[in-house]
């Protein structure tokens, strides 16, 4: 069976629900309205605040309430965002049970519980940090993960021999009969390779997340006074033509050495590096191996006959995401996932 798919809603949803699950303790269902509403809302507002003139109210805080164009778009994205995340808080404040606690909401409740209880008059453990904690969260791990994975579909797409390495890489080690799993991944050098090498190329969070310096620092003869903002070009690192050989071209294999194993390459940074370093960075490298491992064991991706190429420059939000595009899969055996589930 093979069908052609140019919606990957699916993948964000899966996604999302591994931070549904660690922080509200449940998942959702793919077609539910209200959870496919707020996956994007956080997309488009991510989007806003970086690719629209909106980006100027970090300059100008007063722009926040111009009534009007991407300034009113933000303000609505994020009072829908509030009303979902505090309507969850709430029925979590209601229901919790401290000898049963069901996610780390639960967790960060009696946390607050415990301190209030203590007297303690400067604890940062408060409801309205508990909202932006989940809101990081969410709008931490999920465009950046998915976004991930499609471009590692994309790019397999267009490198349809590299594809056939990694699928049978997965076939010698795993097998058809069971799904890969974490244990699988040490045996997997050339899978995990063309997965960082897709993250290299792609660099997802291509400018890092803003920092300030706290102190005046002299770095490199650069004096950077206190309070700069400074944007860390992670892109430019991936891409410097000092560190890596033809830079512009996909090669996993720079990520082997000459046995196969996996080399550790200090300028491949993409979830940053330093004391900041993404709090995720184990979860969605575990995210990222077991869903392309596992769609990559169930379907072969092809562009559709006839296509052109698809567009390798991105879109940019906060995450570099790739342009719409669409890929022919087809079930690699019988009894696999099925392509129809992307529907
Ligand atoms: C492929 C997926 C991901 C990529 C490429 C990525 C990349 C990054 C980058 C570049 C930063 C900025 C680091 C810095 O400031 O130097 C960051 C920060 C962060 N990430 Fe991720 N991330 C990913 C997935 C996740 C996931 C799944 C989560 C949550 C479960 C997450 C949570 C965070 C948080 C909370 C921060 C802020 C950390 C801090 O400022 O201390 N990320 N990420």
């Amino acid at each position: 069976m093979q069908k052609i798919i140019s919606n990957f809603l699916l993948i964000s949803n899966a996604v999302s629900n591994v931070i549904c699950s660690l922080i509200l303790g449940q998942r959702f269902h793919h077609d539910d309205p209200e959870f496919r509403g707020i996956l994007d809302l956080m997309s488009r507002g991510l989007e806003i605040c970086i690719n629209s003139p909106a980006v100027l109210i970090n300059i100008f805080p007063l722009l926040y309430y111009l009534p009007f164009g991407a300034f009113r778009e933000l303000r609505r994205v994020e009072r829908d965002i509030t009303v979902f995340l505090k309507k969850i808080i709430g029925s979590h404040s209601n229901t919790l049970d401290p000898n049963n606690p069901r996610d780390l909401t639960d967790m960060y409740l009696m946390e607050m519980l415990a301190q209030q209880a203590a007297g303690e008059q400067d604890s940062s453990f408060t409801e309205d940090y508990l909202f932006y904690i989940i809101g990081d969260l969410f709008i931490a791990g999920t465009d950046t993960t998915t976004n991930s994975v499609l471009w590692v579909l994309l790019y397999l797409a267009l490198y349809p021999d590299i594809q056939d390495q990694v699928q049978a890489e997965i076939d010698r080690v795993v097998d058809r009969r069971r799904p890969p799993s974490l244990t699988d991944r040490g045996s997997l050098p050339f899978t995990e390779a063309t997965i960082m090498e897709v993250q290299r190329l792609t660099a997802v969070v291509p400018l890092s997340i803003p920092h300030m310096a706290s102190e005046t620092t002299v770095f490199r003869g650069f004096t950077i006074p206190k309070g700069t903002v400074i944007m860390p070009n992670l892109y430019s690192v991936h891409r410097d033509p000092s560190v890596w050989d033809d830079p512009d071209a996909f090669n996993p294999t720079r990520f082997l050495d000459g046995e196969g194993k996996l080399l550790r390459r200090e300028s491949f940074i993409p979830f940053g590096i330093g004391r900041r370093v993404c709090m995720g960075e184990q979860l969605a490298k575990m995210e990222l191996f077991l869903t392309v491992s596992g769609l990559l064991q169930a379907c072969t991706f092809r562009l559709p006959d006839g296509a052109p190429a698809p567009s390798l420059h991105g879109r940019f939000g906060l995450t570099l995401a790739p342009c719409p595009f669409a890929l022919c899969v087809s079930a690699r055996c019988e009894d696999s996932f099925s392509p129809n589930a992307f529907s």
